[in-house]
């Protein structure tokens, strides 16, 4: 499955096989997301979703096949190896935010670059606080905002240290329809003026929407591929999967 564009890959699955026992988790695999797209998976439960995220940012790896992040393939390094790829290249957005209650907003933004201990690129931080909105909350607690707000914020801490690919797991799972929405807007926003790289795992159509692609998995495979697809052709393609 390819985007027909010319950019370099951001992120690339050759082939990839998981089983657990029996179950083909993902069952021959095979992605390319191009730098600056924003990519959607979805899928009906147990369809493999997560496993494709869990293999694609390097924090399981597969039983066969490769993955390519930013061009270098990570699935045959050791854990040690991977991790420190995964803290250089990978961000990630939770459908629960996973802020640290402790820390300031700055400081939660600022974390990836403190764990990793590097000075990390202050225009750029600049320019995320300043395109997430937070700049007037940067000293406030997580407690101290929105679901929306939260978001905002871990979505500008998967951003700080410039990676590769931002993955997001149901990233509005827990927001009312209008939040979700503007943190979509956002999060396509990041792709379209900034070149990043998405890949986002949801059950709704709505969400999905946003992005430039969406892939349809079911039972481990990629069984659709839409480019632009109305809600209702996802919907619709969701509903053929079973
Ligand atoms: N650690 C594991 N041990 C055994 N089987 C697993 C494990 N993780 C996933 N599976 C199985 O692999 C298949 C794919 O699971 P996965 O969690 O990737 O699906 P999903 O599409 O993300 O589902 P959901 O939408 O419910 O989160 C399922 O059959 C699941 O039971």
């Amino acid at each position: 499955m390819t985007f027909q564009t010319p950019s370099p890959s951001a992120l690339e699955l050759r082939d990839v096989t998981k089983t657990y026992g029996p179950v083909h988790a993902l069952d021959r695999v095979s992605l390319h997301v191009p730098r600056g797209t924003f990519l959607a998976v979805m899928g009906p439960s147990g369809s493999g979703k997560s496993t494709l995220l869990q293999c694609a940012a390097g924090l399981d790896t597969p039983t066969s096949g490769e993955v390519l992040i930013g061009g270098r393939e990570i699935s045959h390094l050791n854990e040690t190896r991977r991790t420190l790829l995964r803290r250089d290249t990978v961000g990630f957005v939770f459908q629960s935010y996973n802020l640290l209650p402790s820390l300031s907003v700055e400081e939660n933004i600022r974390l990836p670059l403190r764990v990793a201990g590097a000075r990390g690129d202050e225009t750029w931080l600049a320019q995320v606080i300043d395109r997430i909105g937070m700049r007037p909350f940067l000293r406030r607690r997580p407690d101290e905002l929105s679901g929306g707000q939260q978001q905002r914020v871990a979505i500008a801490r998967s951003l700080a240290a410039r990676p590769e690919v931002v993955f997001a797991d149901e990233p509005t799972g827990a927001l009312d329809a209008r939040t979700a929405s503007e943190v979509l807007g956002l999060l396509r926003d990041l792709v379209d003026d900034f070149g990043q790289t998405v890949v986002m795992v949801t059950h709704d159509p709505r969400a999905a929407h946003r992005a430039h692609a969406t892939v349809v998995m079911d039972e481990g495979r990629i069984q659709d591929y839409l480019v632009d697809p109305t809600p209702e052709a996802l919907a619709g393609t969701l509903l053929g999967a079973r």
